[in-house]
């Protein structure tokens, strides 16, 4: 666990207290704010057994600068990115299909932020992107994700083609996404069982050696001039026609 940071704002301090309440260890609400949503935070806060101090809006803004705290903050130990041996363990004892993202070599913090969102509201079981040129867990990232950062698995790995391998053998079925002649449309897939979505990076897409170690690619049917969409939105699409599926 890190050092301990200030969150804020009513998703991103709910969704540490919903999924992990022992990371909260005290928060501040801003009094004399009638929202409905605090009134259920403070419900949640209160079950938790957090320490909760009310406070003004003027010390609220004064210790938040620029931010939009919502009325809202809370003192957390901030998540850690998992390695490989966490996953194994996490996927070998998990039950019920698995939905993985895979990244490959995602350079923009905002780009894994909103991936990050999606892929919690997806009900992804973890994100995977290489140590190196890739986006960590960043401040912008975790603002940008606003909670996700903090309860969707985030997994480094060193080598994203071993790591593939290793969920091959897992009977995971790795699903390359690219535009490309060889790909099925992606509404023509069964995506139910057990599967790994992976999304290239922003300019250059899936490496060639990705791209040889995925069972199969899919591409998500455009209209129009523009080449490609942003991989944060071709995540999303991608992962709610998996969600859509398995509903
Ligand atoms: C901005 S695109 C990369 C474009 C890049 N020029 C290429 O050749 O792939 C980033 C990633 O989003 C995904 N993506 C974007 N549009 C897609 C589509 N229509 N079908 C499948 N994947 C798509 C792919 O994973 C792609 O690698």
């Amino acid at each position: 666990m890190s050092k301990p940071e200030w969150l804020y704002g009513i998703h991103t301090v709910s969704a540490v207290l919903k999924k992990h309440p022992d990371r909260v260890l005290e928060m501040k609400l801003q009094e004399g704010r009638d929202d409905v949503r605090l009134e259920a935070l403070l419900k949640q806060v209160q079950r938790a057994g957090v320490t909760c101090q009310r406070v003004s809006k003027k010390a609220m803004d004064h210790q938040f600068q620029d931010a939009n705290h919502q009325g809202v903050a809370a003192r957390c130990r901030l998540s850690q990115s998992w390695d490989e041996d966490q996953l194994y363990t996490y996927l070998d004892n998990k039950s019920g299909p698995v939905l993985l993202l895979v990244l490959d070599s995602v350079t923009d913090p905002h780009n894994l932020g909103a991936v990050l969102r999606s892929a919690d509201a997806a009900g992804v079981d973890a994100v995977i992107t290489t140590r190196d040129k890739s986006a960590g867990l960043s401040p912008v990232v975790r603002r940008v994700a606003v909670g996700a950062a903090e309860v969707v698995p985030f997994v480094q790995v060193t080598n994203l083609a071993r790591l593939l391998k290793e969920l091959q053998e897992r009977r995971i079925w790795v699903i390359g996404t690219e535009l490309d002649e060889t790909a099925s449309s992606l509404y023509s897939v069964d995506l139910k069982d057990n599967i790994a979505l992976v999304m290239g990076a922003e300019g250059s897409g899936l490496r060639r050696l990705t791209r040889e170690n995925c069972d199969q690619l899919v591409f998500i049917p455009m209209q129009g001039d523009v080449q490609s969409l942003n991989v944060s939105v071709a995540a999303g699409v991608c992962l709610f026609e998996a969600l859509r599926q398995r509903l």
